[in-house]
């Protein structure tokens, strides 16, 4: 049966068990309210290495709040959010300063955003939007950075003859593509995905979604994804978090909670998938 959540206090989940000491993130009461039932609230979760986390509801439910608490872009009313750091030392995100959050954003997590232009920097070729996390990680050997943004590009199936190119020539797709290879080569441990697919055509859709399924796997991705989109849930995550009103109503397996939603919302909105 799938978990219906929100009555864990933060100290008894807090409680360390194997399992959780080996989470890459652990979220705990997480709140944060614009007005009555607005925002998201005592959201508790744990994510472990490679797994893909879908964040599913309506328009309105909370769904880009909490993931921008979970990426420490916005602060929680209350709630606390542990992350493992690389070095195996338990990061307190929302306790750290707003410079060490910029720099986890940058080196050890990643952001792709679900308008390419607010992920990418429009006004700079291909090869220096891929480059740069490199770059602010302190390499300055111009050969290795050219050579690692090619083989990037190669990697996102975009020919690295464009290199010199400025991301507004690329197409819809190929730009989605070129923000995860601008997220990917620092190698980021986790990824937050807003929306990733939501823009483009459905061919195109389905192209992206190969491409991140391979990804994870080849690299071993965390990743936190919002979508409103029940199939992109399906292809890509391995848990889903239901949010209604600002509260997480269901979370489990995502083929569980697809072929046997608990909570009335969640039936209601698989329900209205199946009829569309
Ligand atoms: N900065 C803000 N100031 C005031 N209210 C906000 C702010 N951000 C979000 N909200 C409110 O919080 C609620 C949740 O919004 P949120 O954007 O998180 O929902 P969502 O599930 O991501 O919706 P959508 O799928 O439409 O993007 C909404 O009622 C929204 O108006």
């Amino acid at each position: 049966m799938n978990t219906h959540v929100d009555s864990v206090s933060p100290q008894a989940a807090w409680n360390s068990t194997e399992t959780e000491t080996q989470a890459l993130l652990r979220v705990r009461g997480l709140t944060k309210l614009y007005g009555p039932n607005q925002g998201c609230q005592n959201v508790n979760f744990d994510l472990y290495p490679g797994e893909v986390l879908g964040i599913v509801g309506e328009s309105g439910s909370g769904k880009s709040t909490l993931l921008s608490l979970l990426s420490g872009r916005i602060l929680p009313n209350d709630g606390e959010l542990i992350y493992i750091h690389g070095n195996g030392e338990p990061v307190d995100v929302y306790d750290c300063s707003e410079a060490a959050r910029r720099q986890l954003l940058r080196t050890e997590w990643g952001f792709v955003e679900q308008h390419a232009r607010d992920g990418l920097r429009m006004n700079v070729s291909a090869g220096a939007n891929v480059s740069e996390r490199l770059m602010a990680q302190g390499v300055r050997h111009y050969g290795f950075l050219h050579e690692s943004a090619k083989e990037w590009m190669t990697q996102v199936e975009i020919d690295a003859a464009r290199i010199n190119d400025l991301p507004r020539t690329f197409s819809g797709g190929m730009q989605q593509r070129l923000q995860i290879a601008r997220n990917l080569i620092s190698k980021p441990r986790l990824v937050f995905m807003d929306e990733p697919t939501s823009s483009l055509d459905v061919s195109v859709q389905a192209k992206l979604l190969d491409l991140i399924r391979s990804l994870v796997r080849q690299y071993n991705l965390s990743i936190i994804l919002v979508t409103h989109d029940l199939a992109v849930a399906r292809l890509l995550a391995d848990r889903l978090l239901v949010m209604q009103k600002s509260r997480v109503v269901e979370s489990g397996l995502t083929d569980q909670i697809l072929d046997d939603p608990q909570h009335p919302y969640t039936q209601l909105l698989v329900s209205s998938i199946l009829q569309a």
